[in-house]
């Protein structure tokens, strides 16, 4: 499976195209509408979220809820564009008032001064408009068809917060919940999409801080996967190791800066006694583990626990304070352009973090099983899933 995103932040529209995802996958729009409102949400966002509305079409590739085997496209309007038309047509010519607007000191932090050098552009929304985490948008609506597909086989992915600011959520408490299911209901509830509901209370308080200093806040989201049988991915070649392919995906969202899998930095501290899961076997459910230190995967493939996986975004770069840059054009010191802007993003990075897990280990099932048609693939995944218990 594969998919593209086309798309400005304040252009008409945004766009996706996913190839490669089997025939007969019953696709549920409401769902995929859900988890764009769940991207949408969080504490600590700025304006623009309350002008979009965030629904989705699907214009292709989809039958009475059905997929045909075809590429699929998902559309979202960008309700901000009867704002921006003038500045973002793509079809009408520029105007003298649009040269007026153009941006041309560079936000650290952000692509515009790198992106205006290689892409020779002299107006820096050129590179800003495709650089915003927008896009993030599309990349949920593709996660969500990969979840939907997933859930059919029995995999359920789920990302919520860890860490915001300077408050981290006692991780102690993820051993209180029994599944994904009950852990879900307890950060679908929290504003700040945590399970550590007293340290919901001091995030709220360190975002409100930080908007009245006009200062950002980053954090650590956390994206765990169960259910996933082990032999996905592979330790053959370095491109085909699927936690490789993970920790790309992850740092590939806006603002991501670090991904460790299982305990992460902290095995660092500890003798490898206590780092590795051992093994153990059972005749009913074949080779199993009780621990999960590693993340679910030796040798970049899964190991049959749970994909566990926690990654760090940094603040969001523009601020209220605006930091020191330079005029492309006059190479006059400034303050940087303030562009409307979140106070903190690391909820809604939570949801795009689960999103990116779900796209990625969907493509590893498809690599690995027939994936022309669901029925096949399923039988196919059954058969497999019964031969590693007899192994
Ligand atoms: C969901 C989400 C929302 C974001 N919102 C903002 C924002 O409002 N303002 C901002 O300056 N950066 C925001 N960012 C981060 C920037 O898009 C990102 O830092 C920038 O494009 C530079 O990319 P890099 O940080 O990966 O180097 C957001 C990121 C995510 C994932
Ligand atoms: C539009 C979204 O996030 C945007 C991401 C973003 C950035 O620089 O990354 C900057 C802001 O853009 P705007 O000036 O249009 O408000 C955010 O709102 C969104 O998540 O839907």
């Amino acid at each position: 499976m594969e998919y593209v995103t086309a798309g400005e932040s304040h252009g008409p529209m945004l766009t996706a195209v996913i190839s490669g995802m089997p025939a007969n996958l019953k696709l549920d729009i409401d769902q995929i509408n859900q988890d764009m409102l769940r991207r949408k949400q969080g504490y600590g966002r700025g304006a623009r979220q309350k002008i979009e509305t965030d629904q989705v079409e699907i214009t292709a590739g989809v039958r009475h809820q059905l997929t045909l085997g075809s590429p699929i496209t998902i559309q979202l309007p960008n309700k901000d564009y009867a704002h921006w038309q003038g500045i973002m047509s793509p079809t009408e010519a520029a105007t003298a008032a649009n040269s007026v607007r153009q941006v041309t000191k560079p936000r650290p932090g952000h692509a515009d001064l790198v992106g205006g050098m290689k892409y020779q552009h002299q107006d820096l929304r050129n590179v800003l408009e495709r650089s915003s985490a927008r896009e993030t948008a599309m990349r949920v609506a593709v996660g969500s068809v990969a979840k939907q597909f997933l859930k059919e086989l029995g995999i359920d992915v789920l990302g919520f917060v860890k860490q915001l600011g300077p408050i981290a959520a006692d991780t102690n408490k993820l051993n209180d919940f029994e599944d994904l299911a009950a852990l879900r209901a307890v950060t679908e509830k929290s504003e700040v999409r945590t399970f550590d509901l007293a340290a919901e209370t001091q995030i709220k308080t360190a975002i409100d801080a930080a908007k009245k200093a006009g200062d950002t806040l980053g954090g650590i989201v956390e994206v765990i996967a169960t259910g996933l049988p082990a032999g996905l991915g592979s330790y053959v070649s370095a491109d085909r190791k699927l936690d490789g392919r993970l920790a790309q995906a992850i740092v590939a969202i806006n603002a991501f800066k670090g991904v460790a899998f299982g305990d992460g930095f902290e095995l660092a501290a500890h003798p490898g006694s206590e780092d590795m899961d051992e093994i153990f076997y059972d005749k009913n459910k074949g080779f199993y583990r009780q621990t999960d230190h590693l993340g679910g995967f030796e040798g970049g493939m899964t190991n049959g626990q749970p994909v566990v996986i926690s990654a760090v975004m940094k603040p969001i770069p523009t601020l209220y304070k605006p930091l020191q840059s330079v005029d492309i054009h006059s190479k006059a010191p400034y303050k940087a352009n303030v562009e409307r802007s979140d106070t903190t993003a690391v909820p809604a990075a939570a949801v795009v973090a689960e999103a990116m897990v779900a796209i990625t280990l969907a493509q590893a099932v498809l690599e690995t099983f027939d994936a022309s048609a669901m029925g096949r693939l399923k039988t196919q995944l059954a058969d497999y899933r019964d031969e590693l218990k007899h192994y």
